[in-house]
């Protein structure tokens, strides 16, 4: 039976409290199992006489203290004499071994309790210190190994313990730490260890017996669960995950995350539940859906242009997805799908022409001009051969630009007139060109001739050229005037097609043996421009980009800007573009006439008429020697007989003027429409004679009038079969006309003058 030592290690012993350290052995002695007083002296004498006083001691104490006191003071002799001599410890283990709560107690309590009081007990004489010792020394005892803290809170195991010392712990675990420090070295076990200098030998070896006991149960109890409600997993916040630092949130805070989210309106709820693995990770929607999975759709900008029922056609397609600044590739699809657009392949992907397309037989091909005949002699001679000269004072910091004055004079530069230098000009266009053909091949020349549905050949490109770059040279024979009449009357005679263009200096570029260029066809909306440029002091002519860039596959167009000498043989133009003159050269001059010949003509009718009333009116008033009076003076002035009747007089002549006006606006209207008609006729004529044989001969001819102007006129001969004699002097007046219209723009020649040179084609119809 247990008895306590003090009313209040009775009610420790009672409970687990820690603090019950100075609780009896339940050991089945005798001695101290009954609550009587020693009946013999053997038994008072067996007790130590310190435990009289000591119960003498605690009967002080505690009288004041009541009934209650006295009853424990009754008991005193019942106490554990082994306990209180401190060899406890030694009891037989089966005392002490009720279950394993009790024997963790029972050590406790041989550790620091009962050892220690036992050791007072042994070396304190006097009551009263006895008590005050016993009492301080116990609790120091109790703080400095510390017992307070429960031995549950202890890590389970030595290398949680060591965690204890990671670099990141826990408050819990540093507060651990700090209290074993204080265990180890703190102040307490510093008073306490000199307190224990006091006791005796014996005394000091149970306490350090005790305590070598203390460290070892300490280290058998880290090994416990004892410790409970210390961190069993160890705290990592930030791991390293694929190359990344995955950092986690500590667990108060996700803790409060967690309560936020279950007060979270609950669809929210859900879509975290879908996105959320089950191991918390995010789920990888692409793996599943693809990698555009979520994305939204282009800003559809092209569409901005579709209104109304083309857009509502379009949403119908496929519904319209807002937002993205660059659309992915796939909206690109989406809007090739919807939109369409022309897509042309590059040449090398795609050849552009099927094989056993038609080629023209009598195209006997040259890539360069060649004087023939006196030509060159003559060109030689000409006094403006030495004006082909220029230079340029570009820097190399600037290079040849558009200010380049060799590039305004449509002069090429080359090495002897570029103050730039080769690599920082860009005037070197024909050298380019030639530059590009040195390799050959059908990219590089980047022409082919095509046969169309109804002009004839054609020349399409067989690669992109970028705005204004060179395209192809317009090449043949350099031929004089008079060579020029000898072949047309002579060798082309009987050919449906001549290829005679105006060239320089009164010479003319016969194309029948020369570039394919010769093939270009006409167009009102052309993308090239035919341009004569002088290279190394000799001009030469090319086919060039105009303000677009062409596309592979394209038609190649220029504009023939013939003025024809006569408006009785126009051709029929059907290059199909929307601002189509309809005929092969400018828009004939009269038909604007028209319209303004009928303006013209009514207000020359109206102003005679107003000539002949002021007249008539004037008239009167010169003979009064008066001042005109107003209509009212005049109205009541002049009522009289003679007056009414000059009114009469001029009414009649007013009438009359008015007559005249309308005859005179009649007459020029008709005129004018009788102009328009017989224009009319004489198209249908034009018409008709491309498709009858022999032809008429078609002479036009033209001088470049705008001296800044790129662009090249073009003289059309069609081929004639009719008559020799008619054809031959069709062709004569031709020659005149050219000749006459290249005199006189040499006459008021600036170098710009030549910018455009007169082309001339000869032509049978192929149809
Ligand atoms: C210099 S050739 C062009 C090549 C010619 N198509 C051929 O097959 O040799 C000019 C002639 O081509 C035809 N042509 C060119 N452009 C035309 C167009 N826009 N409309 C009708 N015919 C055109 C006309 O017959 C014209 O006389």
């Amino acid at each position: 039976m247990a008895t306590s030592l003090h009313p209040e290690a009775t009610r420790a012993s009672s409970s687990d409290s820690t603090n019950s350290v100075i609780t009896v052995d339940a050991s089945p002695n005798t001695q101290s199992s009954s609550s009587t007083p020693p009946t013999s002296i053997g038994d008072s004498v067996s007790e130590s006489s310190t435990v009289v006083k000591l119960e003498d001691a605690l009967t002080t104490q505690a009288q004041p203290s009541g009934g209650r006191s006295r009853r424990a003071r009754a008991s005193v002799g019942t106490y554990n004499v082994k306990v209180l001599s401190g060899t406890a410890i030694h009891a037989p283990k089966k005392y002490s071994r009720n279950n394993g709560e009790a024997d963790t107690q029972t050590r406790r309590r041989t550790i620091s309790g009962d050892t220690l009081v036992g050791a007072l007990e042994l070396s304190n004489s006097s009551t009263e210190t006895f008590q005050k010792n016993a009492n301080q020394l116990v609790h120091d005892g109790i703080d400095a190994l510390d017992l307070e803290w429960s031995v549950k809170k202890l890590p389970k195991s030595r290398s949680q313990i060591s965690l204890g010392s990671s670099p990141k712990r826990t408050t819990k675990q540093k507060d651990l730490a700090r209290r074993k420090s204080t265990r180890s070295a703190g102040d307490k076990v510093e008073n306490f260890t000199k307190k224990l200098s006091v006791l005796g030998k014996r005394g000091r070896e149970n306490f350090e017996s005790g305590l070598a006991k203390a460290k070892r149960e300490l280290r058998n109890l880290a090994d416990t669960n004892e410790y409970a409600k210390i961190d069993l997993k160890p705290v990592v916040l930030e791991v390293w995950s694929r190359g990344k630092l995955v950092t986690q949130e500590p667990p108060k805070k996700k803790k409060k995350k967690e309560e936020e989210e279950v007060t979270a309106p609950k669809v929210e709820e859900t879509k975290q539940v879908d996105k959320k693995k089950a191991g918390g990770r995010k789920e990888k929607v692409w793996l599943t859906k693809g990698l555009y999975a979520g994305q939204e759709g282009t800003n559809f900008d092209y569409w901005s242009s579709n209104k109304g029922k083309e857009r509502e056609r379009l949403q119908d397609i496929a519904p319209y997805r807002p937002n993205g600044i660059l659309p992915m590739p796939m909206w690109h699809g989406q809007r090739l799908l919807q939109i369409g657009r022309d897509f042309k392949l590059p040449f090398d992907v795609c050849s552009p022409l099927p094989p056993g397309q038609p080629k023209p037989d009598e195209w006997r091909k040259t890539s360069s001009n060649r004087f023939v005949g006196e030509a060159a002699a003559m060109w030689k001679k000409s006094s403006l051969f030495d004006s082909f000269s220029s230079k340029c004072v570009c820097t190399p910091e600037v290079g040849c630009d558009d200010n380049c004055q060799n590039r305004i004079m449509l002069y090429e530069c080359d090495d002897t007139n570029c103050a730039a230098g080769r690599e920082h000009c860009s005037n070197r266009a024909f050298a380019d060109l030639q530059e590009r053909r040195r390799g050959g091949g059908k990219y590089r020349i980047g022409v082919e001739v095509i046969k169309t549905a109804d002009r004839g050949y054609g020349v399409r490109s067989n690669r992109c050229f970028e705005p204004h770059q060179i395209i192809v040279e317009y090449t043949g024979e350099i031929i004089t005037e008079e060579e020029c009449d000898r072949r047309m009357n002579e060798d082309y005679k009987d050919n449906d097609c001549y290829y005679l263009m105006s060239f320089d200096q009164n010479m003319i570029i016969d194309a029948t043996k020369g570039s394919i260029a010769r093939f270009v066809n006409h167009s009102c909306n052309p993308n090239c421009r035919m341009v004569k440029w002088i290279v190394g002091g000799k001009p030469r002519m090319a086919l060039f980009a105009g303000d677009k860039p062409i596309m592979t596959g394209d038609e190649l167009t220029y504009d023939y800007n013939f003025d024809p000498f006569s408006a009785k043989n126009v051709q029929e133009c059907r290059c199909g573009s929307d601002n189509c003159r309809g005929v092969l050269g400018p828009r004939p001059k009269d038909q604007k006439v028209v319209k303004e010949s009928i303006k013209e003509a009514v207000k020359a009718g109206v102003k005679a008429g107003k000539r002949k009333l002021k007249e008539l009116l004037g008239g009167e008033n010169e003979d009064s020697d008066e001042k005109t009076p107003s209509p009212k003076k005049r109205k009541t002035k002049d009522a009289k007989g003679i007056k009414r009747s000059t009114s009469s007089v001029n009414m009649k002549v007013a009438k009359d003027a008015a007559k005249a006006i309308k005859k005179s606006v009649s007459a020029r209207v008709l005129n004018a429409r009788q102009a328009a008609t017989s224009r009319r006729v004489a198209k249908k004529v034009t018409k008709t004679s491309k498709t009858t044989k022999p032809r008429i001969v078609k002479t036009y001819g033209k001088r470049q009038t705008k001296l800044s102007s790129r662009n090249s006129s073009l003289t059309l001969v069609e081929g004639d079969k009719s008559p020799r004699n008619g054809a031959r002097s069709g062709r004569k007046s031709m020659a005149k006309n050219v000749a006459k219209s290249m005199r006189g723009g040499r006459a008021r020649t600036a170098p710009k003058a030549t910018g455009g040179g007169t082309i001339r084609v000869v032509t049978g119809n192929e149809d």
